[in-house]
């Protein structure tokens, strides 16, 4: 990147720095682009791992307001990878801290926190959305996530959605090539770094040639064995043959997560964790207290967070674009050895998904006391419904239908429906396509509203033909230069268990949204 040599050197005030880094942004984006972005309000949810990340993403684009929403407090063992926090903000909330933390470098963007659960209506209510130009998800659970996206739709509004889990795996195919890289080669490569041990005990490489001979005596008994310390060969011994127990069932079961209460996964964890902690000189533990201790273990890599979230943040460059959708790209890890990632287009609606299968809008109510017979009224008017439609609310309540009318003279507020309730509205005869309606109340209207949505047809069923969503291969590509980011150099070629990675690969596409 040329550009970086001809820019002014680094400056000392906070005016002089956010002023050199618009100057670095116009030259970067253009200076249309540049000032969209530093007129666009943006909603973060989720201050952890790649919420980090994102924040000071978005920070450094020069967006002009970031909301950030987070419902939880920091804890220690974010601390590895959540770079915003540290030892004196563990109990204090996520959000406030992740705002304060960068407010050295928030150059002139305005920002806001917000302590809270996204899905609570009466913090967050639809309307609060509204205010948003483009919406990004750093979440870690799916119930949220769909609740956002769901929010997204509702007001039509671009949501950038961004996931990491762990490491990758891989086949394993040779454990001794597993012990020296990890217990030998990445050792003494640590231990030539001096500086890194002024203050700390040198590691030492693993002996492994030493141990390895010693390993035959061993009986296997101490593997059921969990109260006692292992010894350094034994849990060797253990880390080997945990590793072949694992790549036995890697064959049949495919890609294997680690469970506590998996005593092939927790050996392998157990084992890799002693050998390193003899290494580092320190205390090794039994089976049985680190089973404890890696119960808690989250599979997070920041690294991994921080490419995604630099992913995330430049996605919402095509919000500007002249064709968002059609520039816009899923990327994600890829299939090949030498490649990190992959991308596609964004893939179509699937019409049996429950999240893009259905029509979405808004029914505006000027209070409470209207009775569901009024809106019952509207929905068949507005819409084109036949009268044979049943009306859901929230999770699963059934309010209405054909043979159940007795709620239609009740007001909401005695059906106890409130604002941010959700409608689903679908026909008993099948003709036309469902609906979820998002209620909001609009005490300046007099009248009920509801959004200009066009209901189609549904489509007729096949018979149990499930709609597929499958990817040209010529669709996708790869994302970057091989030279520009090689993380392994090996050839490019398709890992040995193949197969199943394929499955999964499509299991993860037809679970997109
Ligand atoms: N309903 C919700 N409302 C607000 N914030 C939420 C909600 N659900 C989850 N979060 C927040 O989302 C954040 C997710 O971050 P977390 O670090 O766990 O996952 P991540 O960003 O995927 O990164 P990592 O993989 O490093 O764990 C958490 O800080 C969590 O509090
Ligand atoms: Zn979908």
């Amino acid at each position: 990147m040329r550009w970086i040599s001809n820019f002014p050197p680094p400056s000392k005030t906070f005016t002089e720095r956010t002023m050199a880094r618009d100057i670095q942004l116009i030259r970067i984006l253009g200076e249309e682009t540049y000032n969209k972005i530093s007129n666009s309000k943006v909603l973060l949810v989720g201050a952890g791992g790649i919420g980090c990340e994102l924040l000071k993403d978005l920070l450094l684009m020069g967006y002009g307001e970031i909301h950030v929403a987070d419902l939880d407090t920091i804890d220690l063992s974010n601390l590895n990878r959540q770079f915003l926090f540290r030892q004196k903000d563990i109990k204090k909330s996520k959000a406030n801290t992740a705002v304060a933390a960068v407010a050295l470098f928030k150059g002139n963007t305005r920002l806001e926190p917000h302590h809270g659960n996204i899905m609570d209506v009466s913090q967050f209510p639809l309307s609060w959305f509204r205010q948003f130009d483009i919406i990004f998800n750093a979440l870690d659970n799916l119930e949220a996530r769909v609740y956002v996206n769901r929010m997204a739709l509702f007001i039509n509004k671009p949501l950038i959605e961004s996931g990491t889990t762990g490491l990758k795996d891989s086949a394993e195919e040779f454990i001794d090539s597993v012990v020296e890289k990890i217990f030998v080669e990445d050792i003494v490569r640590l231990a030539k770094i001096d500086t890194l041990w002024k203050t700390r005990q040198k590691p030492i490489p693993l002996n492994y040639e030493l141990y390895s001979k010693k390993l035959k005596e061993l009986p296997t008994s101490i593997i059921s064995d969990d109260q006692k310390i292992w010894t350094t060969e034994e849990n060797l011994f253990v880390l080997i043959d945990s590793l072949k127990r694992l790549q036995a069932r890697y064959k049949s079961e495919g890609v294997l997560d680690f469970d506590k209460d998996d005593k092939d996964t927790l050996d392998f964890v157990v084992a890799a964790a002693n050998l390193r902690s003899f290494i580092f000189g320190i205390e090794t533990k039994s089976e049985f207290e680190i089973k404890q201790i890696a119960g808690n273990i989250i599979p997070a890599v920041a690294t991994t967070n921080a490419i995604f979230a630099g992913f995330s943040s430049l996605q919402s460059l095509n919000v500007f674009s002249d064709d968002p959708v059609g520039n816009s790209r899923l990327i994600y890890d890829s299939e090949y050895i030498n490649k990190f990632v992959t991308q596609c287009p964004p893939l179509p609606g699937n019409s049996n998904c429950k999240a893009c299968g259905i029509q979405r809008g808004i029914i505006t109510v000027p209070s409470l006391d209207i009775q569901l017979g009024e809106i019952h009224k509207q929905l068949l008017k507005k819409f084109g419904y036949s009268d044979d439609v049943s009306i859901v609310v929230g999770n699963n309540r059934l309010i209405y239908d054909y043979d159940f009318e007795d709620n239609l003279i009740s007001s909401l507020k005695d059906l106890t429906i409130g604002s941010g309730s959700i409608f689903f509205v679908s026909d008993s005869d099948d003709d036309l396509q469902d609906i979820e309606l998002y209620l909001e109340v609009a005490p300046q209207e007099t009248d009920i509203t509801l959004t200009d949505i066009t209901i189609k047809k549904k489509p007729l069923k096949k018979k149990e033909s499930k709609e597929e969503v499958t990817i040209q291969d010529d669709q996708m590509e790869e994302i970057f230069d091989e030279d520009e980011i090689l993380l392994i150099d090996e050839p490019a070629e398709k890992r040995p268990l193949e197969i199943e990675q394929e499955e999964t690969y499509s299991k993860r596409k037809k679970s997109t949204i």
